[in-house]
């Protein structure tokens, strides 16, 4: 099991999260609206963190990306909007980096939907259904899941938090496409900023 921490962009609270958690990923959010938006004035505090960090975009333009991939030192690319097929696959020939689509899940899921994306993309990503796009810090129906029948991995995402730990390892364990979880809204002291010994407690339990 693999754990994102979505959200940061505190410097004190990151380096916290990485001396303390050590995640596989953390996720920087370049969307303006977002109470988590990361302004540029914030890349050199940042970039320098021995984290693999993952951009998330809502239907930005190429040279956006490109752009945070170079002053942030972004490793992935997290596509958080209506971004095509086409698109994905120009941004990682363009960039390199791993890319993940994002889907929002709501009373029912299209896996047809994911089919054009399956040989571009290195990950799925399914978060619950919001207009806010993303930090709805709510959870969708994972039953759901349980018909995902492609053999890409995915992240599962959406008001996940702490005590939903047990239902994760059970569902990891029915779903091996499943690689890891995505956290942030629930784990929150404000928007921006995880309270770090509640996301340890979580991590300690699940990685088990
Ligand atoms: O978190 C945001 O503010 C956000 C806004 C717009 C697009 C994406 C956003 N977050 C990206 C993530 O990957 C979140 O971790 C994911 O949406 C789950 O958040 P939550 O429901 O708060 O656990």
């Amino acid at each position: 099991m693999r754990l994102k921490v979505c959200g940061m962009r505190d410097p004190d609270n990151i380096r916290d999260l990485v001396e303390v958690v050590q995640p596989d990923w953390m996720g920087l959010i370049f969307y303006p609206p977002s109470p988590r938006f990361v302004e540029n004035a914030l890349a050199e505090s940042i970039r320098n963190f021995r984290v693999n960090k993952v951009g998330v975009f809502v239907n930005a333009s190429m040279e956006e990306i490109s752009e945070k991939v170079g002053l942030f030192g972004l490793d992935a690319i997290q596509l958080h909007g209506d971004e095509s097929p086409e698109f994905a696959n120009m941004l990682k020939e363009k960039t390199g980096k791993s890319v993940w689509k994002v889907f929002l899940v709501g009373e029912e899921m299209d896996w047809e939907k994911l089919l054009p994306y399956q040989n571009i993309v290195d990950c799925f990503l399914f978060d619950t259904f919001s207009k806010s796009h993303g930090g709805s810090g709510k959870t969708f129906n994972w039953e759901l899941l349980l018909d995902y029948p492609l053999p890409t991995p995915f992240m599962l995402s959406g008001g996940l938090a702490i005590e939903h730990a047990d239902a994760i390892k059970d569902l990891q364990a029915k779903i091996p496409q499943m690689q890891g979880i995505d956290i942030n809204s629930k784990f929150e002291t404000k928007p921006g900023v995880k309270d770090i010994s509640l996301v340890r407690k979580f991590w300690d339990y699940l990685k088990t």
